[in-house]
C-alpha cells in the first residue's frame, strides 16, 4: 500500500522511525513532512496534507503523529472522506479498520512508547475492513452525517 505520513515537531523524531518501519513492512511511504525539527510548526498543516492525500486516493492510508494525537485527530477528521482514529493499543488499531474502515492512524509521540507504536502500526497496516453488514450500515450513517454537513457548508 501507499502510506501518507506526516508529523509536527512533537512527532518528528517518531516519524523518522516510522518511515523505516513502514518500508520494512513492504509499503511505500509518501513523507509529507515535517522535513526537519521546527518547534514552531503546527499539527493542522500535517494532518491536512495527509488527510487530503488519502481522501484524494493518492494514498491508501495515512499516519499522522503529534504530541498527544488529539490535535491531529481533530484536524484530520475535518476532511471529508477521512476516518481518523487515535490508537494507543493494538486492539483499537485493527478493530478501527475492521469495523470502522479507519483510513488515518493517529499516534501521540508523547504518550506512547516506541515498541507499542511499532505493534500498533503493524496491526493497523495488516487489518482490512470486514465489510460485514452491520459495519457497512453504521459506516453509511457516518457518511450520511458527513455529507449532510458538507452539503450545508458548501459555498
Ligand atoms: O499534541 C499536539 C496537539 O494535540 C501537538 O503535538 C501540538 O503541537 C502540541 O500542542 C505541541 O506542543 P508544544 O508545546 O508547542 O511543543
Amino acid at each position: 500500500m501507499k502510506i501518507a505520513l506526516g508529523a509536527d515537531h512533537a512527532g518528528f523524531e517518531l516519524k523518522q522511525l516510522l518511515v523505516k518501519e513502514i518500508t520494512d513492512l513492504g509499503h511505500d511511504v509518501i513523507d509529507l513532512g515535517a522535513t526537519c525539527y521546527d518547534a514552531l510548526d503546527d499539527y493542522p498543516d500535517f494532518a491536512q496534507s495527509v488527510g487530503e492525500t488519502v481522501a484524494a486516493g493518492k494514498a491508501d492510508r495515512g499516519v499522522v503523529v503529534c504530541g498527544s494525537g488529539i490535535g491531529a485527530n481533530i484536524a484530520a477528521n475535518k476532511i471529508p472522506g477521512v476516518r481518523a482514529g487515535i490508537c494507543p493499543d493494538t486492539y483499537s488499531a485493527h478493530q478501527g479498520v475492521e469495523h470502522d474502515d479507519m483510513n488515518v492512524l493517529i499516534l501521540g509521540s508523547r504518550v506512547m512508547g516506541v515498541e507499542v507504536v511499532r505493534e500498533v502500526l503493524r496491526s493497523y497496516l495488516q487489518a482490512e475492513f470486514s465489510g460485514e453488514e452491520r459495519h457497512v450500515r453504521r459506516l453509511n450513517k457516518v457518511l450520511a452525517i458527513e455529507s449532510h454537513y458538507t452539503h450545508i457548508h458548501k459555498p
